[in-house]
């Protein structure tokens, strides 16, 4: 896919979040989950919801009764995490997102509602894929729909990865850091596609949000790898372009 590298001025409406398509045709974005739930809502006394800033985003792998934008207020998204099993290696380690305690920030993502049997399954997959594998922590955070109608604030659980957790990576330039997004993959996929895809749902999701960290890294990373520029002339006419002179 094509990218354009200007974030646009005025996003052509914000699309809606995509149905979760059947399961045999992934969504683009945001993949459905095994099976979102559907039929009667599943038996429990209350819900649980999980806020994703990262691959949970487009990627949460559990299922789940429904799910909403929004952000939590007193944390920054970093790409300060290294990663040697879903986007790195031990030789390689990928960079993947944590939050940073900023008062006064706010992280964007989605919120997922999970009810009756969906609460044991999807916790215990995401301590596997979070806490086990990636060395993140649990913690309790208030989540704020984007709905403008939205009264209360929702009690959400959210994954972080502190600079406790022996993975941890921290600080680097947004240069550096898309350098190593270039050369790392893992079980998961490649380094660049975690950053786009997160990238592409802020862009289309929460366009009024900024996020210069994240914008910063995609740009970086676009001017090393110019293939993903997004340009609206046809080939045909970038190769009518006469040449320079050599001078
Ligand atoms: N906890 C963050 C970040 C989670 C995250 O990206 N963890 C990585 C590293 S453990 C992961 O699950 N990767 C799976 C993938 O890259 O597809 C979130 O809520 O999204």
């Amino acid at each position: 896919m094509k990218r354009d590298p200007q974030r646009p001025e005025e996003c052509p409406g914000r699309p809606e979040l995509p149905p979760p398509p059947p399961p045999s045709s992934p969504s683009p974005l945001l993949p459905s989950p095994p099976g979102e739930a559907e039929g009667p809502e599943p038996k429990s006394v209350a819900p649980v919801w999980i806020f994703g800033y990262g691959s949970l985003v487009w990627r949460p792998g559990f299922e789940f009764t429904s799910r909403k934008v929004g952000f939590i207020r007193g944390y920054s998204r970093r790409f300060w995490q290294g990663d040697t099993f879903h986007r790195g290696s031990e030789r390689m380690p990928g960079r993947v997102v944590t939050l940073l305690e900023d008062c006064g920030a706010c992280t964007w993502g989605v919120a997922y509602e999970v009810r009756g049997e969906q609460i044991a399954a999807s916790l215990q997959y995401l301590n596997m894929r979070e806490a086990v594998l990636g060395g993140y922590d649990t913690k309790l955070v208030k989540f704020h729909p984007q709905e403008k109608d939205a009264e209360e604030p929702i009690l959400a659980l959210v994954y972080i990865a502190t600079p406790q957790n022996p993975s941890y990576l921290g600080p680097a330039s947004e240069e550096d850091i898309a350098a190593q997004i270039i050369v790392s993959s893992g079980c998961a996929g490649h380094n660049i596609e975690y950053l786009l895809r997160l990238a592409d749902f802020m862009r289309y999701f929460c366009p009024q949000a900024e996020d210069k960290h994240l914008f910063s890294i995609e740009e970086a990373l676009i001017s090393i790898l110019p293939c993903l520029y997004y340009t609206e002339e046809s080939l045909e006419e970038t190769a009518s372009v006469p040449q320079k002179s050599k001078g």
